[in-house]
């Protein structure tokens, strides 16, 4: 399974093909909206999200509420196009117009300066609407897709927000997943533990009134996987890292780790590594899940717990500074809109990027025609591993 984007940030619209997902599985675009309607909310978003209501249009791939097995594509309008209709549309422009429009003043925390350059680009729009991350949007469809594939495999999977600007949640061990999925959902900073929710909100607010931004951590769960999906046996195949790979992926994502993650290197190995334990009903199993839930690129059958870290968001009203590429004079940039926090939407994303990788691996290694046939081996699967 794979998949493209395509889009501008303020152009017509998103578009995403994901190609192979086994044929006759039940998919409808409910299943997208939901996640896509989760990934605009939370709080401290701009404007933006105020124009747009994402909602998805599949236009290949499904009939009657089932995959084909042909690629599915799905397009998400940008409502916001209407008003950028002169400055994306295809058509060529009056050229006097546009020079006054062109944008020459590059954004610190960008990928403005370093794409004008690799592309000879004199335009600096023509980088910043793809490096937008309105393009998560069409991520978050593909991954969509994959969870709905790992849904009907009983895996569950969740996203939440694990810190912002170096407030902490508590663990929550107590809490089921599906506990966790509506904590979360009723959280508008998605956090499981209610009593950093007001601290956070008061620190998203604090950011914006004095024109600053703030990052934080996201953390994604996954239940229900039986030990062995990936491997050892070559860099491409660790789903470890292949999860790390999409987390980084994600726009202002800057660090990924797993289980206790970095605290790995100040503790000795009798206390990271996680003892094995076997019971006649729930087979091997480990004592504790310190490396969240990897051992050797493979799934231990533990809960895989990842967590990526997100750098603040880098327009800031608050202005930084910065050269103008064709006057090459020193300007102060200034800015009309801009999420200040976009973790709690982050968490949405990496959810779905983490599913993506999940369901991808798994369709590796099982049979991918028909559902039903995979389905059918992956439920025999779980229990070999069982019965171990
Ligand atoms: C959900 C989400 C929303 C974002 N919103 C903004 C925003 O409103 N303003 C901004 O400057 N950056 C925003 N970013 C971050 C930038 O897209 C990102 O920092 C930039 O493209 C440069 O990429 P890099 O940080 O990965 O190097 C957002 C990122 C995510 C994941
Ligand atoms: C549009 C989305 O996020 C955008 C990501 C983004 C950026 O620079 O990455 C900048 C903002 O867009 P604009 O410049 O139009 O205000 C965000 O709103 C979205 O998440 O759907």
């Amino acid at each position: 399974m794979r998949y493209l984007t395509a889009g501008e940030s303020h152009g017509k619209q998103l578009t995403t093909i994901v190609e192979g997902v086994p044929a006759g599985m039940p998919l409808t675009s409910e299943n997208i909206n939901e996640s896509l309607l989760r990934r605009q909310k939370g709080y401290g978003r701009g404007k933006r999200m105020q124009i747009e209501k994402d909602l998805v249009d599949i236009c290949g791939g499904v009939r009657h509420g089932y995959t084909l097995g042909s690629p599915i594509a799905m397009v998400v309008k940008n409502d916001d196009f209407k008003h950028w209709e002169d400055i994306m549309g295809e058509d060529p422009i009056d050229l006097d117009k546009e020079i006054r429009r062109t944008v020459t003043r590059p954004r610190p925390g960008h990928a403005d300066l370093n794409g004008a350059m690799k592309y000879g680009h004199r335009d600096m729009r023509n980088i910043l609407e793809r490096s937008s991350a309105r393009e998560t949007g069409a991520r978050v469809a593909a991954g969509a897709v994959a969870k709905t594939l790992l849904n009907h495999l009983g895996v569950k999977i969740v996203g939440y927000v694990h810190e912002i600007a170096g407030i902490t949640a508590k663990d929550q061990p107590e809490l089921t997943i599906e506990q966790k999925i509506q904590r979360s959902e009723a959280s508008d900073v998605r956090v499981l533990d209610p009593d950093v929710e007001q601290p956070m909100r008061d620190a998203i607010d604090q950011a914006k009134k004095e024109g600053d931004s703030i990052g934080g951590i996201c953390e994604v769960v996954i239940e229900g996987l039986p030990a062995g999906i990936g491997s050892y046996v070559h860099y491409d195949r660790k789903l470890d890292a292949r999860l790390a790979f999409a987390v980084q992926s994600i726009n202002a994502f800057k660090g990924v780790e797993f289980g206790i993650g970095f605290e790995a290197s100040r503790r000795p190995g009798s206390k990271v590594h996680d003892e094995i334990i076997w019971s006649e009903k729930e087979g091997f199993s480990r004592r504790t899940n310190n490396l969240g839930g990897f051992e050797g690129g493979m799934t231990s059958g533990m809960p895989v717990v990842v967590r990526g870290v997100m750098k603040p968001i880098p327009t800031l009203y608050k202005p930084l500074q910065s050269v103008d590429i064709e006057s090459k004079e020193v300007f102060s940039a200034s800015i009309e809109r801009s999420d200040s926090c976009a973790v709690p939407a982050a968490a949405v994303v990496m959810e779905h990027v983490v599913a993506f990788e999940v369901a991808k691996a798994i369709l590796e290694q099982f049979p991918n025609d028909q559902f039903i046939k995979l389905k059918e081996a992956f439920d025999q699967y779980r229990e070999e591993i069982r019965c171990f």
